[in-house]
């Protein structure tokens, strides 16, 4: 990480943004971490010397001081609450600080309505693991930010795993099959783990097993290229098995249950946006 980012603020740094800080703690060399919080404690941070933590019950300036010559301030609390917080930070901003929203669903265009004209706000939407350098991220750069703050994005999410620019009209979609979408892998793998047992293995040896397969489909994919329905069909032997499984998965509507789902986020995301 360049001298560019050497002290980030992170504003509400539970599961998201704290996701973040962490990765960004774990660098060598780290930047200063400066997190504040509502009331709870992130005892990740604990006996980190590099990462300072205030909730604003103890400090109700909390939030302005972190801010103070800070060269990233990450806006991390939820959609509801960004555009005040944006509003109450906006005149302690060091000239020139990456300004970095996660919140879900809410414009750039609202966040920069409480801000100096021209800041460098970016609008993100990560996925918790970042945490271990293996998100997805994409970002939208504020019409009036100054040239190069997309570099500057690039630069402090590269260590969180891929990070790509996508126009702001398809952040809402983007969030719904990649910001939300580790709960739906989470959600498959309980779900598997389930099946497993009601199969008569134990919750051991599904808990070890299920997330093995997972990882090991995912990273035959991705070092073959293939695609993954000739890796479907290489698995899938006619009148085996397996083909009963995905009989089963079509008379029950999985690809319809996953196409609802991934719909019913991008409506509740720009619901969100619109407060
Ligand atoms: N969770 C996810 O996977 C993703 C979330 N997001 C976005 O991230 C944002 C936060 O979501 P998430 O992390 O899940 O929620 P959390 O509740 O875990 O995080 C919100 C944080 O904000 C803190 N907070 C509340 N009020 C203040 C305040 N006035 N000043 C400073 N901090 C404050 C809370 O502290 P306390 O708990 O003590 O009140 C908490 O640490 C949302 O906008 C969401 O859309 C985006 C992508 C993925
Ligand atoms: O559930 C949410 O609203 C946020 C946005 C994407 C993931 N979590």
């Amino acid at each position: 990480m360049s001298s560019h980012h050497r002290v980030i603020a992170v504003l509400g740094a539970g599961n998201m943004a704290g996701a973040l800080a962490q990765r960004w703690a774990s660098l060598d060399p780290a930047p200063e971490l400066r997190l504040t919080t509502g009331s709870s404690r992130p005892a990740w941070a604990d006996g980190l010397t590099h990462v300072s933590h205030v909730p604003v019950a103890d400090v109700p300036s909390a939030n302005v001081d972190a801010v103070a010559e800070a060269d990233v301030v990450v806006l991390g609390v939820k959609p509801h609450a960004i555009v005040a917080l944006a509003g109450e930070i906006a005149d302690a901003l060091a000239p020139g600080a990456l300004v970095v929203s996660v919140a879900g669903g809410v414009r750039l265009a609202d966040l920069a309505s409480v801000l100096p004209a021209g800041a460098a706000l970016v609008r993100t939407m990560p996925n918790t693991p970042v945490a271990v350098g293996r998100g997805v991220t994409a970002f939208a750069v504020a019409p009036g930010a100054p040239a190069g703050t997309n570099a500057r994005v690039h630069e402090l999410f590269a260590p969180t795993g891929a990070v790509e620019e996508l126009d702001e009209d398809l952040i809402d979609a983007f969030s719904a099959v990649v910001g939300s979408g580790p709960a739906y892998v989470y959600a498959v793998i309980e779900a598997m783990r389930e099946a497993a047992v009601s199969q008569g293995l134990s919750p051991e040896q599904a808990a070890r097993m299920v997330p093995a397969m997972i990882g090991g489909a995912v990273a035959y994919l991705e070092s073959t290229g293939r695609e993954p329905g000739d890796l479907r069909v290489e698995v899938t032997s006619p009148g085996g098995s397996t083909a009963a499984a995905l009989g089963a998965f079509v008379e029950h509507g999985l690809a319809e249950a996953l196409a609802a789902g991934v719909g019913a986020a991008t409506a509740r995301a720009r619901e969100l946006g619109r407060g």
